[in-house]
């Protein structure tokens, strides 16, 4: 099954036409990357999933994106964010809020859960959930800036997981990381996609190859190709992929 299909899908930024016609089925529980050159369309891609995109005055969506075979368009913008979280390239815990407060925040503010007790639950389930527990559950009070890089990444997506999404959309969010961590958010992408859609954009083939079961390749706006990732890699059927993956653009 299909969580999201977009249809005839074109993004402005007021003249300049930035995604061209794009067609893309992403199934479900599975990992989709974006993956392209700098610049192709992949972050305005992404932030229309959601209706993100919106907040940004400039930009004019047409064609319609379905979660679910509906309409996100139809449906409060809230609520699409809810159903469909999103975890960013820039690290960004509120920094001055505890560990505790960065996962319990979105709770909270959409009175998801109302009993202290409910909520501390589904902290503690997030925490777990993002791979984070075992390191920060006798530190939960601490300030989320006192945790390394790759541990405040990992309380974003705890944060993004509090809401139970059905899918989520990653922009990059290794770019900022060293090595290790990169490597510890690949392994919990890999984990996360048994109940979770995902839907991540990189600039990196090797992050694509590694972690996802379909690739879309992006070039100047327009969907170049689709597929399963071993065909994407193995047997490009399009030129200008072989190109991107072989180095010569991008
Ligand atoms: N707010 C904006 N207003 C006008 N143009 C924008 C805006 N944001 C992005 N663009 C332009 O839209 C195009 C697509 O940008 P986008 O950030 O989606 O690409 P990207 O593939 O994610 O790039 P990168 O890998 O560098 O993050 C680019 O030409 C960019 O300059």
């Amino acid at each position: 099954m299909n969580a999201i299909v977009t249809e005839n899908l074109h993004i402005y930024y007021r003249s300049s036409h930035v995604i061209k016609e794009i067609n893309l089925k992403i199934p479900e529980k599975r990992v989709f990357a974006i993956m392209g050159p700098s610049g192709c369309g992949k972050s305005t891609f992404l932030r229309a999933l959601n209706r993100l995109l919106e907040l940004n005055e400039s930009a004019r969506v047409k064609g319609d994106i379905r979660l679910y075979g509906k309409s996100i368009f139809e449906m409060n913008p809230v609520e699409v964010r809810k159903r469909i979280g999103m975890v960013f390239q820039q690290v960004n815990p509120f920094p001055h809020l505890s560990v505790f407060d960065n996962v319990a925040i979105g709770l909270r503010l959409n009175r998801v859960l109302k009993s202290k007790k409910e909520i501390m639950e589904r902290v503690k389930w997030a925490l777990k959930k993002s791979a984070l527990w075992d390191e920060v559950k006798d530190r939960l009070e601490a300030p989320a800036t006192s945790l390394s890089g790759g541990q405040q990444q990992r309380l974003c997506i705890a944060r993004a997981l509090a809401l139970k999404p059905e899918v989520i959309l990653m922009d990059e969010p290794t770019a900022n990381l060293d090595p290790v961590a990169t490597e510890k958010i690949e392994d919990l992408i890999y984990e996360l996609k048994r109940d979770y859609t995902i839907v991540i954009v990189t600039h990196s083939p090797s992050q694509a190859a590694r972690v996802s079961d379909y690739v879309a390749f992006l070039y100047m706006g327009e969907l170049i190709e689709v597929g399963e990732v071993e065909q994407i890699f193995e047997n490009p059927r399009e030129k200008l992929t072989e190109r991107y993956l072989t180095g010569r653009i991008g």
